[in-house]
């Protein structure tokens, strides 16, 4: 299965899924990295992994249509068929999303659908949260709220700053992520037409 994946920066999501997807054991193989920020080190990354990289950086566009438009254009160029929003932060139109349905996985640092939106890491320790962690998920065109693929638990620590936390749940993607990918990539999950998981047993 030919992936492509979305960055917006650091791309420690990115890293996993390269290290991922070199195995032979795989079913996916990443042939394209777009970022909508240019000069990231998720870029970089992908560059040492001879991966090949575009950026499409949207403040050069007149509309989030236009936008989505030009990263339709570069995925279909590579002929990609799964895409991976990893770490990417410029929220896809409706038209983006539903031509991508069923193809389109995102990380969050929360266990949804607890702490959607931004900071979730933050508003898991103002909530007193015991118990957090990181959700893999189909992109719907509501915001946070695709039908879930993968999650992993991390505990809340007493004296867990933002940070801290989000470094733990950070641990927690680089293994959901994967493994989500290749449940996706290998068709032992797809999406149904009533928007809910179907779990293909002998996959
Ligand atoms: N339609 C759809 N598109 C998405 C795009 C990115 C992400 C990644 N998680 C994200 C969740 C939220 C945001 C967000 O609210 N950013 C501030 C506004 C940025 C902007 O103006 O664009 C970004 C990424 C998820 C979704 C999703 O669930 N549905
Ligand atoms: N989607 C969120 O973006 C953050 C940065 O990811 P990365 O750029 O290090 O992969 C991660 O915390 C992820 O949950």
């Amino acid at each position: 299965t030919r992936v492509g994946v979305l960055i917006s920066g650091t791309g420690t999501n990115l890293q996993a899924l390269m290290e991922q997807t070199k195995r032979t054991s795989s079913s996916a193989e990443i042939v394209v990295v777009i970022s909508n920020q240019p000069g990231v080190l998720g870029l970089k990354r992908a560059s040492l992994a001879g991966i090949q990289t575009r950026v499409v950086d949207h403040k050069l566009y007149g509309s989030r249509a236009e936008f989505d438009g030009t990263i339709d254009h570069v995925l279909e160029e590579f002929d990609v068929e799964v895409v991976c929003l990893a770490g990417f932060m410029r929220i896809l139109t409706g038209s983006f999303v539903r031509k991508w349905n069923g193809k389109l996985l995102n990380i969050h640092p929360s266990l949804l659908p607890s702490f959607k939106g931004v900071n979730a890491q933050k508003q898991a320790l103002q909530a007193g949260a015991r118990v957090s962690g990181c959700t893999v998920h189909f992109v719907a065109e509501e915001v946070d709220a695709g039908a879930i693929i993968a999650q992993e638990a991390v505990p809340v620590l007493m004296n867990d700053t933002e940070e801290s936390l989000s470094d733990r749940i950070r641990e927690a993607e680089h293994r959901a992520f994967p493994a989500a990918l290749e449940l996706v990539a290998g068709g032992g999950v797809r999406l149904g037409d009533d928007g809910r998981i179907i779990w293909n047993p002998n996959a």
